[in-house]
């Protein structure tokens, strides 16, 4: 592929590799964009929109877009932060994936057991900016000054080997389920942040004329992105409790109600949030409702 081919396409950036890859892989599917990525090549065009997706590392992908020279992209809000680049972009989606939270670890069984205690001591991490950051502030909270100050280190990855390796007092990682940080017998003392997967634009793009071509891919985004978000459900309720029903499930403007056969029984149909969907159920159950039905979405525009 030559420069050529990209002229007058949307740069559209996608993690290469890592944890958000394959979510973004089922975005872009579920959004219609339709590709053909050859075998080790980094960028690609898209078949069915003037557009190319360019497959990057997940840190990398601020300041591409930040720098305008991609146009959208997909990364973590932690590495946005990272990259100082959170007034260069805007994060217009939330993709509610690729959730975590950058934490601040220490052995279990050792004697640090606060940030306070941590402090002035050695901390090793792959986020040297937010941690730095955040240490900064408690050695000013703690009046420390120059070699009593803490002492953050740079590691690319597997960072949660530091401490058994000697190399750090505590770290500054990255946790979801919490299982890296127990298996290496740490746990976390504090929260830097909470990340999710963001869908970004660039706050001075070198091509303005994608305007609209960025609003209609947000809002398939979007749309693929409420679907994973919400059920629809569906019951029967008896005419005299419909007030009730419905009050567990308002839906997101209103439920639909349509009579059946039956004049004593209504059948109520509504938007549910997938994390409420066991609790709403089991409220329906209680106050008489029938034949409860959940169902996925595939898609939708909410
Ligand atoms: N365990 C996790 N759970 C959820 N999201 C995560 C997790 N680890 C990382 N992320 C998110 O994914 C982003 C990229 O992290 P990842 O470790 O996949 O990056 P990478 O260095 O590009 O890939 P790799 O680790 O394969 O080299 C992080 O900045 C964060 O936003
Ligand atoms: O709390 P958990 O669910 O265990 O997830 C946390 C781990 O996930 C990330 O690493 P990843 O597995 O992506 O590999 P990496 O160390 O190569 O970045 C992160 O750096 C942690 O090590």
């Amino acid at each position: 592929m030559n420069a050529e081919s990209l002229d007058g396409r949307l740069l559209f950036a996608i993690p290469k590799k890592g944890r958000l890859h394959e979510k973004c892989m089922e975005l872009l599917a579920g959004a219609d964009i339709q590709f053909r990525r050859h075998h080790r090549l980094d960028v690609c065009l898209v078949k069915n929109h003037p557009m190319a997706l360019v497959f990057l590392p997940a840190a990398d992908i601020p300041s591409f877009v930040g720098k305008g020279n991609v146009d959208l992209g997909i990364t973590g809000h932690d590495v946005i932060l990272e990259a100082k680049m959170e007034e260069h972009v805007t994060e217009v989606l939330q993709l509610n994936f690729g959730k975590c939270a950058l934490q601040v670890q220490v052995p279990e069984a050792g004697s640090i057991k606060s940030v306070e205690d941590l402090a002035g001591k050695r901390v090793v991490t792959s986020f040297e900016v937010l941690a730095g950051e955040y240490f900064s502030k408690v050695d000013d909270r703690l009046q420390l000054a120059g070699e009593s100050r803490t002492k953050i280190e740079y590691v690319s990855g597997s960072v949660e080997a530091a401490c058994a390796l000697g190399l750090a007092d505590g770290i500054v990682d990255l946790v979801e389920s919490g299982d890296t940080m127990r298996a290496a017998g740490l746990h976390a003392i504090a929260t830097v942040l909470q990340s999710e997967a963001v869908l970004i634009k660039a706050n001075s793009p070198k091509r303005t004329e994608h305007a609209s071509l960025i609003n209609l891919i947000t809002s398939r985004i979007a749309g693929v992105v409420a679907a994973g978000r919400y059920v629809i459900c569906e019951y029967n309720i008896p005419r005299e409790s419909l007030a009730k029903a419905t009050a567990v499930t308002p839906g997101r403007r209103a439920p639909t109600i349509s009579p059946l056969e039956d004049e004593n029984w209504l059948a109520v149909s509504a938007m549910v949030e997938k994390g409420r969907m066991a609790v709403v159920m089991d409220e329906l159950v209680a106050i008489g409702a029938e034949d409860v039905l959940i169902f996925n979405l595939d898609n939708c525009r909410v």
